[in-house]
């Protein structure tokens, strides 16, 4: 394939309190939607978001997520959409809820895709893609839709309010783009838009690790005190507008592949975010990579400081046997897996080296900086 695609939703506003101004953005595309949260998303953000339609005259249906974005949860809800007729779908929530929605809208006839996170945990917002799990929470598959959301709305305000673990895991998810994104062009690989990076997607996935290395810790301090300063506001629009057309347009390898792998396993580390995950699949695939002691050290210190797992000790897993890596990675290498992206694709024995290797290194420079 040596088409060069790249692709992004129509619309992307962000701004303190914009919750409450929605309806002005939503209006234009239809004239009934379906708002869907899960429980807490609801108090937090989803009811601010339904008023604010109704005083823009829109008429309102409202859905409760159930937590897992599944088939069975996705055409659940689709039926909802689709027996109410409306004709636009709203998500407000984490990644799992915003995955949900996306689903929803391409079981629909015609309908517009509103996306309003909640939190800078993911990239999922702005990408036409939505990660397909189990109801038990496995991986199972990307689910790629024609075309991106319509419209994202963010407001920094909500995202500073949510616990700062969960702009840690943006960050973590944030930094695979770059990293990732320069793989796959080296090794000539496909992106998640289907074609070969546009110098778009890369310069993009670039400017989200600059501005990560620039403003991340500065924004996780901030996060903590829950205010919206500069650099807040600077690291949501790289966790979300930046990582998520740079990912998507520029390409992903091993990182998200090795996450992917964890899924498969039982225990703890189910309940480790898919930013935690992708922070070990970084360091992973730095390793496979060969890059040396002063480049891993950058990104070590940045996800130490962050409070993001380094070593299999912080995932949970300190104890797992080399037969348990052996599936994470041969998950990672599965067939279709943009672990295939890599210039020289790796076996899956190679992948648990790295993995071993990572973990090893991240113990000895914890011991050294105490
Ligand atoms: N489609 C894509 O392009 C893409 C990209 C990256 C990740 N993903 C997917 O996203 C999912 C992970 O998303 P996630 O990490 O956001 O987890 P999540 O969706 O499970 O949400 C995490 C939790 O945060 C809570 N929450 C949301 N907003 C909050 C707030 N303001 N304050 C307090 N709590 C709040 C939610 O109720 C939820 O319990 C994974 O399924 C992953 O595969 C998809
Ligand atoms: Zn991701």
């Amino acid at each position: 394939m040596n088409e060069k695609i790249f692709i992004s939703p129509s619309k992307y506003v962000q701004g303190k309190d914009v919750t409450d101004s929605a309806g002005k953005y939503v209006a234009d595309f239809g004239k009934k939607a379906l708002v869907i949260a899960d429980e807490i998303v609801w108090d937090i953000a989803g009811n601010r978001v339904s008023g604010s339609l109704k005083e823009a005259g829109l008429d309102i249906v409202e859905e409760k997520f159930s937590g897992e974005a599944s088939e069975t949860e996705i055409k659940r809800i689709a039926d909802v959409a689709n027996e109410n007729n409306v004709d636009i779908v709203v998500g407000v929530g984490g990644g799992k809820a915003l995955d949900t929605t996306k689903g929803v809208r391409d079981l629909m006839n015609e309908a517009a895709c509103v996306i309003v996170p909640t939190t800078a945990s993911t990239d999922a917002p702005t990408s036409a893609l939505s990660v397909i799990y189990t109801e038990g929470g496995v991986f199972e598959r990307y689910s790629f839709f024609k075309t991106n959301p319509d419209l994202i709305l963010v407001d920094p305000k909500v995202i500073a309010g949510a616990p700062p673990e969960l702009l840690a895991a943006g960050i973590a998810d944030a930094l695979a783009t770059w990293v990732e994104a320069r793989t796959a062009y080296e090794g000539r690989g496909s992106t998640m838009a289907g074609g070969q990076a546009t110098i778009a997607g890369q310069a993009i996935a670039k400017k989200c690790e600059e501005t990560l290395f620039d403003y991340g810790l500065l924004a996780y301090e901030a996060n903590k005190r829950q205010v919206v300063s500069h650099a807040l506001e600077q690291v949501v629009e790289a966790n979300t507008l930046l990582s998520g057309l740079g990912f998507e347009s520029g390409g992903l390898a091993l990182a998200h592949a090795v996450h992917n792998g964890f899924t498969v396993l039982e225990g703890d580390i189910h309940h480790k975010s898919h930013g935690e995950k992708v922070a070990f699949g970084i360091l992973t695939q730095l390793t496979l990579e060969a890059r040396n002691q002063s480049e891993i050290n950058r990104y070590i210190e940045l996800l130490e400081k962050l409070g993001l797992p380094t070593t299999f000790e912080d995932l949970h897993i300190e104890d797992i046997e080399r037969e348990n890596l052996v599936k994470v990675a041969e998950t990672a290498m599965q067939e279709g897996e943009s672990s295939h992206n890599m210039p020289a694709v790796p076996t899956p024995d190679d992948v648990v080296d790295a993995m071993i290797a990572a973990d090893q290194y991240s113990k000895a420079y914890k011991r050294e900086r105490g």
